[in-house]
């Protein structure tokens, strides 16, 4: 086994941007480093993860991506394009060497290292794809594939159904990784909303990398 987990970060100041109406651009750049930093956290604590590859076009994340030992990719394009991002970080794990990839984005508040471990188990027999989808069961909050030979990215508006369409007409056995950690992403005002009810802390957790920068 030899999985990688590919973890695609828009620039810190650009991302979030469905919160503008609630959080200034510099509290979505701190929420934004927060979450990357709660990220590399969980991923570098799973220990059938043999490798995190970042992506990004922000010097900034892929700096942070490095102090936690995690491979870069600086995505040079000029305009953002989340789907190919993931297939070039997909090219350059499989050519080190990458046997499944799990794409995380970088948004989920809540998961933990034993979320991320259940979902890899439900994975373990091929030809296999684990799908985990937002709560509203629109979005993909994480994305298995084992093996990795023949990945596709499909993210954007409405991409659980079409990766679940994509494994059915592979051949894959999909497992849809249901889990209330899982199924929260950060993007609407009401998610926020939803995040302060579960973890008050994690607002606490987030000063700590403003701190760190000032
Ligand atoms: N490398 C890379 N990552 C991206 C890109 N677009 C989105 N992401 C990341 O992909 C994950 C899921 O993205 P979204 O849920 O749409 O988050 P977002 O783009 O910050 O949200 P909005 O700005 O509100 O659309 C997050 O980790 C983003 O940082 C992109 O073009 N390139
Ligand atoms: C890009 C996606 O994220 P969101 O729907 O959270 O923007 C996705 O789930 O495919």
């Amino acid at each position: 086994m030899n999985l990688w987990a590919i973890v695609p970060v828009k620039p810190l100041h650009q991302g979030k941007s469905r919160l503008a109406g609630m959080l200034s651009v510099e509290e979505r750049e701190a929420l934004n480093f927060s979450l990357l930093w709660h990220s590399l956290e969980v991923l570098s604590s799973v220990e059938l993860i043999s490798r995190v590859l970042v992506v990004s076009k922000d010097p900034k994340v892929l700096a942070t991506a490095r102090e936690y030992h995690a491979v870069t990719l600086h995505s040079e394009d000029d305009r953002l394009n989340l789907n190919l991002d993931l297939q070039k970080a997909d090219f350059m794990a499989k050519w080190q060497g990458a046997q499944e990839i799990l794409v995380l984005p970088a948004d989920l508040p809540l998961i933990t290292a034993w979320d991320v471990y259940q979902l890899i188990q439900k994975a373990q027999k091929p030809k296999a794809m684990v799908i985990a989808p937002d709560r509203n069961r629109d979005g993909t909050n994480g994305l298995l594939f084992n093996p990795a030979e023949g990945s596709r990215y499909s993210f954007g508006p409405g991409s659980f159904e079409r990766h679940l369409a994509f494994a059915k007409k592979n051949g894959y056995r999909v497992e849809v990784y249901e889990s209330e950690t899982f199924a929260l992403d950060l993007d609407t005002p009401e998610d926020l909303s939803l995040l302060y009810e579960k973890d008050p802390n994690f607002f606490q957790k987030f000063a700590k990398p403003i701190r760190r920068n000032v």
